[in-house]
């Protein structure tokens, strides 16, 4: 793969917990334009491989780039600044808020988040706030979830919550977005919804690494799977290389 192909490459990075090895010298790269799955047995480190990649974990040694850059080390909002957007598996809390509102907490070099600006660069500010104003109203839309615009936040169901937290992120137009199970609790309606609209943002451009339990799910949007276990790259490949490989059959029985 030549070194534009490739969004994210993760080379050797090690995370432990006490004695624990969560993350065992795990070496892989997401090819640009791709929706890469990532699975593995409970345990396999997932989630930990999420957060090192993410900034929200340091990682004991290795390293992460990002677009060819280096961001080992870098704080999540400086890796979102390069392109990489994650998701959670369990949004985060948005009391008091409308959808609408819980939207615009957070789109990336906000000017409004530097109170010097709002003295320096008034108008700056509110042109931003309108753009991002624009920006919801046009996500809300083509997601499908404007009705839901002037709902509580808390009061939606947890599966149209996946589909916000997915609209939301789409705010800082990614290059690399790392779902963290995305259709986990949610209904079959939805489900085909979110994969919908994952395929949609794959095919407009954004690429993606996807960590699914949901074989069905993951199986039908990702190429490659990467497997993961006990911390480190099992295997990788087609989706029917993966499922009829004995390492991942043993492993995930094990
Ligand atoms: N903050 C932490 N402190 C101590 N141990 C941790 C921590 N986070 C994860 N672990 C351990 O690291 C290992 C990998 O966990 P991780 O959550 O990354 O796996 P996973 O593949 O995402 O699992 P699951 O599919 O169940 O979500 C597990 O043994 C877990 O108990």
């Amino acid at each position: 793969m030549s070194k534009d192909d490739v969004v994210l490459r993760v080379d050797n990075l090690v995370k432990t917990f006490g004695a624990l090895v969560a993350t065992d010298h795990a070496t892989f790269e997401v090819e640009r334009g791709t929706i890469t799955g990532l699975i593995g047995p409970n345990g396999a480190g997932k989630s930990t491989l999420f957060n090192l990649i993410s900034g929200f974990y340091e990682a004991d040694s290795g390293s992460v780039s990002v677009n060819g850059t280096d961001v080992t080390g870098q704080e999540p909002y400086e890796i979102a600044d390069h392109g990489l957007i994650r998701t959670f598996q369990t949004p985060r809390k948005v009391e008091g808020m409308t959808v609408r509102e819980a939207m615009l907490v957070g789109p990336r070099n906000q000017p409004g988040e530097s109170f010097l600006k709002l003295f320096t660069a008034p108008g700056e500010v509110g042109e931003a706030e309108s753009k991002n104003m624009d920006d919801v109203n046009r996500i809300l839309e083509e997601f499908e979830i404007d009705h839901l615009a002037t709902q509580p936040a808390t009061k939606i169901s947890g599966g149209q919550m996946k589909l916000v937290e997915l609209a939301r992120a789409m705010l800082s137009e990614p290059e690399i977005l790392l779902l963290d199970e995305p259709a986990a609790g949610v209904n079959p309606t939805l489900r085909n919804k979110l994969a919908e609209q994952i395929r949609r943002l794959n095919e407009q451009g954004t690429t993606m690494l996807l960590i699914e339990h949901d074989m069905e799910f993951v199986m039908s949007l990702a190429d490659p799977v990467i497997v993961l276990d006990q911390g480190s790259v099992l295997m990788e490949g087609r989706p029917d290389e993966v499922q009829s490989d004995t390492r991942v059959i043993d492993a995930y029985l094990g």
